[in-house]
């Protein structure tokens, strides 16, 4: 229920005990009010003091920003239809729960934040035994930033048993201490050893897979290596992602916590958006690296609109998310030709996808049609899955995955966990891939996934 009227906290978490007594199951509280202009990096930071599960997100083209620290209640699914399920306990945990909310903005209130790993039938080993195949989490508290705007959520699952003066107190000293304005030095990681994961059998492995789409297995893949490093002192998850944000400015930025664990990547591939039942996708494969001046930059940028198998590789992606947009959506717009999307190290072949999803259809919806698209798996869909899993040496995880957030008015994106890292306590696994198509050079693609791997590289002082 969504009360536009908001009482005084004391009322509020009052009200919830007294509900979850009379009803006989925890009772979801979610405050909403908006506070001065908050940073949120020194947030994030200053949030480990209260909780080591944190969430990030930062959108690659608006300024809007989510900081989730602590869990009111998970949401997870192994199951195959695990979209749906998560939709469905989504909707259940929504109906029960008292927002008090008087801003109504998007990304406030009861928000979920997360993501799903990309294959569930790779089982989760190592590194990836603390993820499961999909975690959305309720915060407990919710930084967002819209422009200039900042608003905090609090949200509480209340027991009939709890304590209404303990709940109060607890929420605000964890508001002094998230708002409290200062930030302590952090530093970034000190690498002290990298290995890249069997070089030449990934080489070969593109080999073998050009082999085998000129066969006719499959008509494209995507092959994605790793790189592992060691670091001498834990990581400063916020120093980690303040630099990836400066560095990746076109770019997702995320993070997401599991079992002291954090992925965390600087991804530009958005899979899906909607806001109003407005939907915006992206297809974004085909890869250059930037040139050294404007002359060169142009040039390369021109090479790759007219490159056969970069263009091959895009329109795969095309094709499909064409495909599937059609199936839920109405009024698509989509350009007949890509153009060239620079990043600060390359420049990727981009066509946009705008359309209105159709009534009855949910973010999530559209998330489990598209995922993964041939930028991530290859085409078809299911065979290169199957390609990916019975080929490729590293245990994908969460990478490559959807990984996102939305919220209770059926705004909500996810993005591509790509170019992204695994960091563990000492160490971190980076990920990055490429797509293969008949006439890909395992060279090239070798230090095409190379020049995706360096941002995270050197931000985790690889390089
Ligand atoms: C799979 C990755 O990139 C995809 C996204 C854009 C361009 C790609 C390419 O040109 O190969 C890939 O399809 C990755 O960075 O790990
Ligand atoms: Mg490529």
């Amino acid at each position: 229920m969504l009360h536009t009227k908001i009482p005084q906290i004391e009322e509020i978490v009052e009200g919830a005990i007294n509900k979850a007594a009379l009803l006989g199951e925890p009772q979801l509280i979610s405050v909403v009010k908006q506070i001065d202009k908050t940073n949120s990096i020194s947030f994030l930071d200053r949030a480990h003091k209260l909780d080591e599960h944190r969430s990030y997100w930062r959108s690659a083209d608006e300024e809007f920003v989510l900081v989730g620290v602590g869990s009111a209640q998970k949401i997870l699914s192994s199951d195959q239809h695990r979209f749906n399920e998560i939709e469905a306990v989504w909707n259940e945990v929504q109906q029960k729960a008292d927002v008090f909310d008087p801003h109504h903005e998007k990304g406030t209130g009861l928000v979920c934040l997360g993501g799903f790993s990309f294959d569930t039938e790779q089982d989760n080993a190592y590194p990836w035994e603390h993820f499961p195949d999909s975690q959305m989490t309720i915060p407990m508290y919710l930084l967002t930033n819209k422009g200039n705007q900042s608003y905090l959520t609090t949200n509480i699952l209340i027991l009939e048993e709890d304590h209404k003066q303990q709940i109060v107190n607890q929420v605000e000293e964890a508001h002094a201490l998230l708002l409290d304005g200062s930030r302590e030095e952090t530093q970034l990681p000190a690498c002290t050893d990298i290995e890249e994961i069997e070089p030449e059998e990934w080489k070969l492995l593109v080999d073998k897979a050009t082999n085998d789409i000129k066969n006719g297995e499959l008509e494209k893949v995507v092959l994605a290596r790793e790189i592992r490093l060691q670091f001498k002192n834990d990581i400063e998850l916020a120093a980690v992602i303040e630099k990836l944000a400066e560095s990746q400015s076109q770019s997702y930025i995320f993070s997401v916590e599991s079992g002291g664990h954090h992925f965390v990547g600087a991804t530009p591939e958005r899979l899906v958006k909607v806001e109003n039942q407005e939907l915006v996708s992206t297809c974004l494969a085909g890869t250059i690296p930037r040139g050294r001046d404007n002359e060169e930059d142009h040039r390369f940028g021109q090479e790759l609109l007219n490159d056969p198998k970069n263009r091959q590789e895009h329109d795969f992606v095309v094709k499909m998310i064409r495909n599937a947009v059609e199936a839920c959506c109405y009024d698509i717009e989509i350009p007949e030709k890509p153009v060239v999307y620079p990043l600060s190290n390359l420049q990727h072949l981009y066509t946009p996808v705008t359309a209105t999803l159709e009534e009855g259809y949910t973010l999530l919806d559209v998330v489990a049609r598209l995922h993964p698209t041939p930028a991530l798996g290859g085409m078809p869909q299911q065979k290169s899955v199957d390609y990916i899993r019975s080929h490729e040496a590293l245990n994908r995880g969460w990478y490559a995955g959807p990984i996102g957030w939305f919220d209770g008015r059926n705004n909500g994106e996810f993005a591509v966990a790509i170019r992204s890292a695994l960091i563990r306590e000492d160490g971190a696994s980076l990920f990055a891939g490429c797509g293969v198509v008949e006439d890909s050079d395992p060279e090239a693609e070798y230090v095409e996934t190379g020049v995706k791997l360096k941002p995270m590289l050197s931000v985790l002082g690889g390089s």
